[in-house]
């Protein structure tokens, strides 16, 4: 289908970005990638009179690793952030997650700041973020203010993010210890049908820490810190394993569609999250 008419605007700058979302309310969109928004314009589930690109805002871009944080930039994309070697370094959970996104085409137009600002529950960097404890960077006509990922998600398409406000940047704390992003998938380039990232760090043979997030399981992603704490303390043994996907599955709230019924999905979302345990805990 072909999306109803609107108007292009490509602001040089932040404050020139803003001022457009404010002058046109309602009837305007920011357009990262457009990978996707463009899908839901021509299916008409979303309607933009003034549709305000970003690619030329400089502020939004670039990555850094910096004194234990990074920040990267809102209109970073999926293929930079796989090629940023200090990142991977630094966080390679990121990079593992990043490469199981839909395929290299979308990757190379895709960004971050879509990714997660788009409220979606299929995107996989929202329980990723949620997992690293990234908080995210908001800048309106009333100013600027950090939102945590664990915060930052309301429901379907719904986010702490006002209409005239655009997400600039992330910031998450350099991750160390195990991890593993697990995502099952009907085809190569899919949305996932169950997905969980797993951080961990061992101490004399326990789990010393984790932090444990799902996506694709509710309308919104999960972290469930009941999960992490069932495991925090533990040998990672089977018994651990079984009580953190027990407290993961109290968490979540999957829904029947075309990826199958809420029974599979439990299951599926069962085994996904053992897997990325055991990995986790292979690398602590
Ligand atoms: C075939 C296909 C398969 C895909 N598979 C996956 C997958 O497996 N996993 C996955 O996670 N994603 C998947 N995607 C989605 C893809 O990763 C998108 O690119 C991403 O979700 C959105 O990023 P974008 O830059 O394209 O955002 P856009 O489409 O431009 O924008 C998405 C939404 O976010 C808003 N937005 C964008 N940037 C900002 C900002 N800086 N501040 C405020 N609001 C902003 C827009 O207004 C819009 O509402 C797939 C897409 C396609 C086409």
């Amino acid at each position: 289908m072909i999306p109803s008419a609107f108007e292009y605007h490509r602001p040089g700058d932040l404050a020139s970005a803003i001022g457009l979302l404010t002058d046109h309310g309602d009837e305007a969109r920011v357009i990262a990638g457009g990978h996707s928004l463009i899908p839901m314009m021509k299916l008409r589930m979303a309607a933009v009179g003034h549709l305000v690109d970003l690619q030329a805002v400089a502020e939004l871009k670039g990555i850094t690793v910096e004194g234990g944080r990074v920040t990267i930039g809102a209109m970073v994309t999926q293929a930079e952030l796989i090629g940023h070697e200090g990142l991977a370094r630094a966080v390679p959970l990121l990079r593992e997650a990043a490469l199981q996104i839909a395929d290299p085409q979308v990757r190379y137009v895709g960004t971050v700041g879509g990714n997660v600002a788009n409220g979606d529950p299929g995107n996989d960097m929202p329980g990723l973020m949620q997992c690293l404890g990234a908080s995210f960077t908001l800048v309106g006509p009333g100013g600027t203010r950090e939102v945590a990922a664990r915060g930052f998600y309301h429901g379907l398409y719904a986010t702490e993010r006002a209409d005239d406000e655009i997400l600039t940047r992330i910031t998450l704390p350099v991750a160390a210890g195990g991890y593993a992003y697990e995502k099952q998938k009907r085809k190569i380039g899919d949305y996932a049908t169950a997905a969980a990232a797993v951080l961990l760090t061992k101490s004399g043979g326990k789990v010393a820490s984790a932090s444990i997030a799902t996506t694709n399981l509710s309308d919104v992603p999960v972290w469930s810190e009941a999960a992490a704490a069932a495991l925090v303390g533990s040998d990672c043994g089977a018994a651990a394993v079984k009580a953190a996907v027990a407290a993961m599955l109290g968490d979540i709230d999957p829904q029947k569609d075309n990826r199958g019924p809420i029974e599979f999905k439990r299951h599926v979302a069962g085994v996904i999250l053992g897997r990325a345990i055991a990995r986790a805990w292979a690398r602590a």
